[in-house]
């Protein structure tokens, strides 16, 4: 596959709202080589348009404030259409692009809590969709996505989807009804991991260190233990034990971690992630 042959599309892909989750999943398809003269994205103000502009060059970005039909007019023609605004917004932008549709376009969405039931609900009869639960560390190729075929969408279109994100990531089919939990996990994953480094920097401060060293030490580390994570059969466990001595300095943190039922708390911040997936999916239905 070469650079301006390749994916996700022999027509064009088009980014409906461009903030921090769609810019994630467009840099990651460009970093997999799809010809950026074949993507367009839409977004509500011309400053951001200038900034998507600047950063990738030959994009075409299409603001909402200088033409109202923006995002009807990108749509048009598009193989592959993703929908990147927020969960509040998606069935509204839904009927706002169905009369610009093909009946072939494959609308994926990365919105979470929004259901398969709800979009297709505002999309034209027969349209197929793919739900996605993507995370931001797509922008740097360690991504990792759960995607759920609509009820339109067969392999072909699923493919398509894969193809979207697998430049950039890891990507696994689920059933629709995973999606919450994989939304608790990796979805909002990277936010806890990120959590982790500014709570390690600041007990760092507290031990004594100078805040911006501290800072520096904690984000070395979260990132390095990524990147031993990320190599092929990695086990998280594993690596845990070879930093902790017998009798050493990192079995007393440990101890004190699971004194505090530090495992029990971050599984009810991941079911208090899923419950909140689950009552938005019931209040934007
Ligand atoms: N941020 C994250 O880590 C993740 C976000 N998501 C999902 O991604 C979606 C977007 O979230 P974020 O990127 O975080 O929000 P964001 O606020 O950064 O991005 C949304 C963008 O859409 C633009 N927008 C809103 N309405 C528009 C319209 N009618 N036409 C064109 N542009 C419009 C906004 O100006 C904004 O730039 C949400 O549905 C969220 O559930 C999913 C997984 C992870
Ligand atoms: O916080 C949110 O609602 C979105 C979905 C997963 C990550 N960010």
């Amino acid at each position: 596959m070469t650079a301006e042959t390749s994916t996700p599309s022999s027509g064009r892909t088009v980014f409906l709202g461009c903030g921090s989750m769609n810019e994630a999943v467009l840099a990651g398809l460009l970093a997999g080589g799809t010809d950026v003269r074949t993507v367009t994205a839409t977004v509500r103000r011309s400053e951001r348009a200038e900034e998507l502009r600047g950063r990738y060059p030959g994009l075409t970005v299409l603001a909402e404030s200088e033409d109202a039909e923006a995002n009807t007019k990108a749509v048009q023609g598009a193989r592959l259409v993703v929908l990147g605004v927020k969960p509040a917004g998606i069935a509204q932008l839904c009927r706002e692009v169905s009369g610009a549709l093909a009946p072939d376009t494959v609308v994926v969405s990365v919105a979470a809590a929004i259901t398969v039931a709800t979009m297709e609900a505002a999309l034209p009869a027969g349209q197929p969709l793919v739900r996605s639960m993507p995370n931001t560390p797509l922008k740097v190729g360690r991504g990792a996505v759960g995607i759920s075929a609509g009820t339109h969408a067969g392999t072909e279109q699923l493919k398509l989807a894969e193809e979207l994100f697998s430049g950039a990531g890891t990507v696994v089919v689920v059933p629709e009804d995973q999606l919450d939990a994989v939304s608790a996990v990796s979805g909002s994953g990277p936010a806890y991991a990120f959590y982790l480094a500014e709570a390690m920097a600041n007990a760092g401060v507290e031990l004594g260190l100078e805040p911006g060293l501290a800072l520096a030490l904690a984000r070395q580390t979260v990132a390095g233990a990524g990147a031993m994570l990320a190599e092929e059969g990695a086990d998280p466990a594993a690596l845990r034990k070879a930093v902790t001595s017998p009798n050493g300095t990192t079995e007393r943190a440990i101890a004190v971690f699971d004194e505090a039922g530090l495992p029990a708390v971050i599984a009810a911040g991941a079911r208090a992630a899923a419950d909140r997936a689950a009552q938005l999916s019931k209040e934007l239905a």
